[in-house]
């Protein structure tokens, strides 16, 4: 996949709201790519845009180009009947929490079916993407209330697979679950991942990314101010925002106790020009009130005025 330049605006009450700024990057088949950043900085309406799935007040431009289709570029219908949940999938935030409530599992599994059409034999395909997310046959009874929030999870990841696609972009998939069924969804997303699925993992959690993806990209008010192989982002972090955010997770043997990052990021309601990291930057220079350059860095790029 290759993203050029995209740009995601929300019309809100007559304002703009700039979501994600003129993101560009590209990954090959079978790599996994994690999008972090704080909240509100355009993680999910990056993932939304590829899916194509924004709400009706956001307006998109840029290339998507995935697997050689422009997927920008088709119509509506063409984009449904070819990528949508076929080729690329999404496990969207907190969906565990919208299974229909009145359906059993495996009611809400045949629905997706007749949904997209699907010809083939509906129970065999039930059973076997069940089987692959390690849940048994007796949980397609089951109401969503009668499940854990684990296998809730499961069922929703399930859901995303069940046409086959090639990519699955997972929003905060391990957020709200506990510590341990955390970790067993990890494991279910790296089988799923050695099987062939590449994953777009969206979070703000950089201990989960760092467990399941080969390239990063570190996310700031709509923008990817850095981007690279984990281990030169994790081990030789490039953008101040990016060392603010790795030093800000604790580690069990510090004694001394972590300053966290001051200040908000800006709004993204007219944002201001030039860096915007700018006024919680320790390196702010006068020059870092134009917009920075893009530095290409060994595995990717950094945009900072600090490597120019
Ligand atoms: N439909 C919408 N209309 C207007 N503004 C929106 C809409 N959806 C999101 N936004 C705004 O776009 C910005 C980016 O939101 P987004 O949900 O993509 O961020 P995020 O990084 O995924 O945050 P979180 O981790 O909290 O989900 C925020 O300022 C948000 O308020």
């Amino acid at each position: 996949m290759s993203v050029k330049d995209l740009v995601v605006q929300y019309i809100n009450n007559e304002k703009l709201v700039h979501a994600v700024d003129h993101v560009s990057f590209s990954c090959k088949e079978n790599e996994s790519v994690g999008i972090a950043g704080e909240s509100g900085c355009g993680k999910s309406t990056f993932g939304l845009a590829i899916l194509r799935s924004l709400q009706k007040n956001a307006m998109v431009s840029g290339q998507i180009i995935f697997n050689d289709m422009p997927i920008l570029d088709m119509t509506d219908s063409e984009f449904s009947e070819k990528i949508r949940w076929k080729q690329i999938s999404m496990i969207f935030q907190g969906a565990m929490n919208s299974l229909d409530p009145v359906f059993t599992i495996k009611k809400q599994f045949e629905e997706i079916l007749k949904k997209h059409n699907f010809n083939g034999d509906h129970q065999k395909a039930i059973s076997e993407i069940i089987s692959s997310v390690g849940l048994s046959d007796s949980i397609l009874a089951k109401y969503p209330h009668e499940i854990s929030g684990g296998m809730k999870q499961r069922v929703i990841i399930a859901m995303a697979l069940i046409l086959k696609p090639k990519m699955v972009i997972a929003d905060e998939p391990t957020t709200a679950l506990d510590v341990l069924v955390q970790a067993q969804i990890m494991v279910l997303l790296k089988k799923l991942k050695k099987d062939g699925l590449s994953i777009v993992i969206i979070s703000h959690d950089l201990g989960i990314l760092s467990e399941i993806v080969e390239k990063i990209g570190i996310m700031y008010a709509g923008q990817i101010v850095e981007f690279g192989n984990l281990a030169d982002v994790y081990n030789n972090p490039q953008h101040p925002y990016t060392i603010a955010l790795l030093d800000s997770i604790p580690k069990i043997d510090e004694s001394v106790q972590k300053t966290p990052l001051k200040g908000n990021p800006p709004s993204l309601i007219d944002p201001p020009s030039g860096c915007r990291f700018y006024d919680r930057c320790p390196h702010a220079m006068e020059k870092c009130k134009k917009d920075p350059p893009k530095i290409e860095t060994s595995s990717g790029f950094v945009m900072c005025w600090l490597y120019s």
